[in-house]
């Protein structure tokens, strides 16, 4: 099997104000050379008008950090995936475990973020992963692949490139803990045995990530792994230094 391109997203979360985003955006436009992976910055929405000029045509790609599974009305808050659309936005973090625990999100809230997204051109990366205890109990992957079914309950592709999954053990996330390549190993190859029942033409080149704790110094050998195809970055996504450090390591 032909590995899809190494697709490296930053999930800044709620770090920088509109105008710090804009000066690091041109500052890491300064400092990448040419890449030969997908790169894509998933900032707070305040700062996606800001940073879609700067990066404009550039080959990093932006992304928000949710979307509303309402297509438009009274719902005070919040922001539709056409909105995004309008900015230039084409990628959007569905389902990530911040947003599961302090928002209440469910699997069925997911799948229809999902399908919003995909409906109005955004490709959603669909976050799924274990907490401690299920872990310690064992029951990881099961949890883990129940969790993506329900996320992808209704959830129709035209093509492989309309949806992204990333695996993040929760445990692993902004602990410094992170899970070993072989447990990321384990994971995205049972995620990518869920897709191909779901999706059994396009499975084998759909994006799977892996997240939690990735940095310059482990992101080349967790994404060397068959079934891994990129990193969802957060902590180390906040310096230039540091994603500079990972697209280097990536080469
Ligand atoms: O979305 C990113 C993940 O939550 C990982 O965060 P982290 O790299 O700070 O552990």
């Amino acid at each position: 099997m032909t590995k899809p391109q190494t697709f490296l997203a930053l999930n800044w979360k709620m770090n920088k104000t509109p105008s710090e985003s804009v000066q690091w955006a041109e500052e890491l436009l300064d400092k990448l050379g040419d890449l030969n992976i997908k790169l894509a910055i998933m900032a707070p929405s305040v700062s996606l008008a800001g940073l879609s000029g700067v990066l404009g045509d550039a080959q990093v790609g932006l992304g928000a950090q949710d979307i509303s599974q309402h297509e438009s009305g009274a719902y005070t808050g919040e922001v539709s995936a056409a909105m995004l659309k309008d900015l230039g936005v084409q990628y959007a973090v569905i389902g990530h475990s911040e947003r599961r625990e302090y928002h209440f999100e469910s699997d069925a809230v997911v799948a229809a973020k999902a399908v919003q997204a995909i409906k109005n051109g955004i490709v959603p990366i669909v976050c799924v992963g274990e907490k401690l205890p299920e872990r310690e109990k064992g029951e990881h992957v099961s949890y883990t692949l129940n969790q993506l079914r329900g996320s992808l309950a209704g959830v129709e592709l035209k093509s492989a490139d309309d949806l992204v999954i990333a695996y993040e053990p929760v445990w692993a996330i902004g602990t410094g803990k992170t899970a070993t390549a072989q447990d990321a190993e384990e994971l995205c190859a049972a995620i990518r045995g869920v897709l191909k029942e779901l999706y059994p033409q396009f499975a084998d080149q759909i994006v799977v990530q892996y997240g939690g704790s990735v940095k310059p110094d482990n992101i080349s050998e967790i994404c060397s792994q068959p079934n891994v195809n990129g990193a969802l970055v957060g902590g180390a996504s906040l310096q230039v230094a540091g994603v500079v450090g990972m697209v280097e390591a990536l080469k």
